[in-house]
């Protein structure tokens, strides 16, 4: 079981909802968070209030747009260098709102991916690096058809498919980073808010999830949590959707018994554990 309390984390979109949850979370098991967020108020907030409560080594807020490359590697190289190295990274900035597909994709695929490299340069050792792990929310809409938010949906099937990827890599032993997706259904947070607003196209469908299927972002960052400190966790989708078990851990046996060589995808199905 990987040990939180040592551990130095960079957390995109952190400032509200799911992000700031797995923060708190974080910081509960004792570890030093990096965190940033396009909206500077609400991070800075944050920020002053956590320091409060944790000490102001063990968080910092930096303003970023995660669209923006240079920005995004500058609150990495940030992170670095406060904490003198990142263990963890997690990337969670995300929209919902398919007026503005193209953006969403930026930040919902472009950028969760482009966090994903700046990470695993860091921390891969077969590149002199000490090893981590990186754990992209991505959303059930990662894994099944959501026909009301398409373009949403693609966004987290990217993501997903982008991290197992790297998950089954033939090296990802010598490469010792772990990949895993947090996959929450409606969790109520601002993301969903908004939609009530008047944003979607097809409300009545949205109506029905806003009413009827929601968590709270406490409960995904619960599951987030259970992802990270498991070390066999690997290629994990974490599901956590109202109704259900929280946490129930989709965990797809990726790769063979000596964890590097041959994956084998057709064969092993979903193991629910
Ligand atoms: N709420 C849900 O129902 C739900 C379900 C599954 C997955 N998710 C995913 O969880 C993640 C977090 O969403 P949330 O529900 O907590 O919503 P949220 O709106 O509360 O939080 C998203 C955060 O990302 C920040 N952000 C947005 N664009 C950014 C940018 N360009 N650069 C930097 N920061 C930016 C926002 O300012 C905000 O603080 C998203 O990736 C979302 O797709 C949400
Ligand atoms: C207004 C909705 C916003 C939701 C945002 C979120 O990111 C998208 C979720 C998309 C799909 C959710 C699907 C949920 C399905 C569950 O009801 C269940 O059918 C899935 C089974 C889960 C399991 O553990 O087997």
């Amino acid at each position: 079981m990987l040990e939180i309390g040592d551990k130095r984390v960079f957390v995109t979109g952190g400032a509200s909802g799911i992000g700031r949850a797995i923060i708190e979370a974080l910081l509960a098991k004792g570890a030093k968070v990096l965190f940033c967020d396009v909206n500077a108020d609400a991070g800075k907030g944050l920020e002053t209030e956590l320091r409060k409560q944790y000490g102001a080594d063990r968080v910092i807020f930096a303003q970023c747009d995660v669209t923006n490359a240079q920005q995004l590697e500058d609150v990495f190289q940030k992170a670095v260098s406060s904490f003198g190295g990142l263990d963890v990274c997690v990337n969670n900035a995300g929209i919902l709102d398919e007026r503005i597909w193209e953006t969403m994709l930026a930040i919902n695929t472009t950028a969760q991916i482009r966090g994903c490299k700046l990470a695993l340069d860091h921390m891969r050792r077969d590149k002199g690096g000490r090893g981590g792990v990186i754990i992209n929310v991505a959303s059930m809409a990662g894994i099944v058809a959501a026909h009301y938010h398409p373009v949403y949906t693609a966004s987290k099937h990217a993501v997903v498919g982008f991290s197992l990827s790297w998950a089954t890599h033939p090296k990802m032993g010598e490469m010792g980073v772990r990949w895993g997706c947090l996959c929450p259904g409606p969790v109520d947070t601002k993301l969903i808010t908004v939609l009530e607003e008047g944003q979607a196209e097809n409300l009545p469908v949205y109506r029905h999830v806003l009413d009827t299927n929601k968590v709270p972002p406490e409960s995904a960052a619960q599951a987030f949590i259970r992802l990270l400190e498991d070390d066999e966790s690997n290629g994990g989708l974490m599901t956590v959707v109202a109704g259900r078990e929280q946490g129930h851990y989709r965990k797809r046996q990726l790769v063979d018994a000596d964890g590097v060589s041959n994956p084998r995808l057709a064969d092993i199905p979903w193991t629910p554990t």
